[in-house]
């Protein structure tokens, strides 16, 4: 045995991922209690929102699929009619050639309408492939947008990142829905217009057809239940692989993966949910096998019922031949048009649970976009006053921002300082309304944030965050990002300048225009630095009342550094300006330090003020002198 084998057999398993499930007050299926009646009751419902959808984007669209879609009704309506007139005249009396001769008008006819119904087929399907990329697409924006749209605190709450999950399965499934509809409308429409026939021939055969197709219904009903169900109880683990998996492969992140050797257990892990998430898949096979077996051997009864009568009636001579032969044809035709119209249902009714989950995550999102109020904020903002403000985040024991009172005025600049978790950034998030206050007010010129248009806030705000993002979009819109408003790249390359980015950005490709992304093609990536030195950049740019930087240098070299901090303190008269710093030298270009401990403010003053003070301010200070 090999020392390394040896190390094998002691080496722990990795541990498997934590078992998610579909949590919250959204944990429940909403088909749990769902009767096989009020399932089919929302079919109607599905399609007239359906309908509805489609009519918004694209009207010559849906007109043209309706129109296309009686069409072919009506020719299969006269295709049988006229077969059976053929029939009669084929198995009646005379020499052969003057049978066919009788039968060729009808013959005629039913060629004819076979030709009509296959061009308006054609056309349905080439309306429908008009109308299902826009209707996708639209409901893919209205995700996008809502998710974009709702308030910040709505992230932190249980259920909502899998409820959007869930949502996007609604849009994927988007791209069925008007197929099936389609299909479901074309086979009613058929169906009726062969049962007319059929029940002209013999009113006994319908009801027999009727009962032949729908344990097949039945059966697609409860498979579609049973998927969805499957469906359900993986929601959790599928959007925890999906963000898991854009996270071990995003190359940013690749630098990490490598060299901590994550590989291996990345790929365990992702193995072991997705055999999580398929050994759930798999239990439901076996009861889906069931159901099918079952009710093909009951449709198939009914079936066997159905020719039976058929050859009864013909034999006892309750109906003539040529008439016997034309049912033959009718049946055959009116069960394929039966047939479509109920698996078509039962699969609008599997589509309809997803995009039921896709409305009602629309609804929550819509119950929580920002509903604060219609004040306004002045365009030029003098104070910020914050009144005894608490902040808890959702689940939390402790408020992060636990009333703090505070007065910011124009021209001055605030340095926030405070250990790791002491409730910095979400005091900046309570600045600038990203959050409300649960307690408290938080005040710009006397308007109460509470009430004001958050979009009047945010447009006098400029925030430099912690945790920026490194947009895949050109050097240029890095910066005006949010705000561009110029056709000339004159103040562009001011702030370009200001955070000492020109020579980075002249040695690129295409200057301004490179995009700043190294995995798309003709792209260019930035070091760490100079991507925070852009989104320094891109604060600036916006020249807001209030300019808030959350750790804006923490991975620049010192020259950038300097050039920040002497942009910042250039520009300050102008404005309020909050910097939120571990860097203690850096609080000295601050008029005011606020120290911060679990939530709340325990010191306040001038750098030598607050060394002087000897408290938790100038431990900080010694702590960091002290290497
Ligand atoms: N989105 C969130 N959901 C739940 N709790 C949060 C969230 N963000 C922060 N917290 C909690 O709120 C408290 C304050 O966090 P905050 O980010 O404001 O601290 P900070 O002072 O900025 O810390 P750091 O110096 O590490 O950036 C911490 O206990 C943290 O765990």
């Amino acid at each position: 045995m090999t020392n390394a084998s040896t190390a094998d057999e002691e080496t722990p398993p990795p541990p498997p991922p934590a078992t998610l499930t579909f949590g919250g007050k959204h944990g429940k299926n909403p088909l749990a209690d769902a009767s096989f009646a009020a399932m089919c009751r929302r079919l109607p419902s599905v399609l007239g929102h359906t309908a509805r959808r489609a009519w918004a984007v694209d009207r010559t669209g849906v007109v043209l699929l309706l129109v296309c879609q009686l069409l072919t009704g009506a020719a299969a309506a006269v295709v049988l009619a006229f077969t059976a007139q053929a029939m009669t005249h084929v198995l009646g009396d005379g020499t052969v050639s003057e049978r066919l001769h009788g039968a060729l008008p009808a013959l005629i006819v039913v060629t004819a309408a076979a030709a009509v119904g296959r061009v308006s087929g054609a056309l349905a399907s080439y309306a429908d492939g008009r109308i299902t990329p826009l209707l996708t697409t639209e409901a893919d924006i209205a995700l996008v947008a809502a998710v974009c749209r709702v308030e910040s605190s709505a992230y932190g709450e249980d259920g909502f990142a899998d409820r959007q999950e869930a949502a996007e399965v609604g849009v994927t499934r988007t791209r069925l829905m008007v197929q099936d509809a389609q299909r479901f409308m074309s086979a009613l429409i058929r169906m009726i217009a062969a049962s007319g026939v059929v029940t002209a021939l013999h009113p006994l055969l319908l009801p027999l057809l009727l009962l032949a197709v729908l344990p097949a219904g039945a059966g697609a009903v409860l498979s579609a239940r049973v998927d969805y169900e499957t469906h359900y109880l993986n929601v959790g683990d599928r959007n925890v692989r999906q963000m898991m998996r854009w996270w071990a492969t995003y190359s940013r992140f690749g630098d990490e993966v490598r060299a901590n050797g994550m590989t291996g257990y990345l790929i365990y892990w992702y193995r072991a949910l997705s055999d999580r998430i398929d050994r759930r898949t798999l239990t439901a096979a076996p009861r889906m096998l069931r159901i099918t077996l079952a009710t093909s051997a009951l449709g198939g009864l009914f079936l066997l019922c159905t020719w039976a009568t058929l050859a009864w009636l013909a034999s006892a001579g309750r109906i003539a031949l040529p008439v016997a032969a034309t049912a033959v044809v009718a049946v055959q035709t009116t069960l394929a048009a039966l047939g479509q119209f109920v698996l078509h249902g039962a699969a609008m009714f599997h589509t309809s649970l997803y995009l039921a989950d896709m409305r009602s995550f629309l609804d929550m999102a819509a119950e929580r976009a920002p509903a604060r109020g219609p004040l306004t904020i002045p365009e030029r903002v003098d104070e910020i006053r914050l009144e005894e403000a608490v902040y808890q985040y959702p689940g939390k024991d402790e408020p992060a921002v636990a009333g703090v009172s505070l007065t910011l005025r124009r021209g001055e600049i605030l340095a926030v300082v405070g250990e790791n978790g002491s409730g910095k950034s979400t005091l900046v998030k309570l600045l600038t309304g990203i959050l409300l206050a649960d307690k408290g007010r938080v005040l710009w010129d006397g308007v109460d944030l509470a009430h004001a248009d958050p979009d009047a806030v945010w447009k006098r705000t400029a925030l430099v965050p912690q945790n920026f993002a490194c947009w895949p979009l050109r050097a240029r819109e890095n910066i005006t990002l949010g705000q561009p408003k110029t056709f000339d790249d004159g103040p562009v390359w001011e702030v370009v300048d200001a955070v000492g980015m020109r020579e980075a950005i002249e040695k690129l490709p295409r200057q301004l225009d490179t995009l700043l992304a190294k995995e798309l093609w003709g792209g260019a990536e930035l070091s760490g630095g100079q991507w925070q030195r852009l989104v320094c950049g891109r604060a600036l740019y916006r020249q807001t009342p209030l300019l808030i930087l959350d750790e804006p240098t923490s991975q620049m070299d010192a020259r950038g550094e300097h050039a920040i901090f002497l942009e910042i303190k250039r520009i300050a008269a102008r404005r309020m300006t909050v910097v939120v710093t571990h860097q203690l030298e850096n609080t000295r270009l601050a008029d005011r330090i606020l120290v911060m401990d679990k939530g709340r403010v325990v010191e306040h003053g001038g750098y030598e003020e607050l060394v002087n003070a000897g408290g938790l301010f100038a431990e900080l200070v010694a702590l960091a002198q002290d290497r």
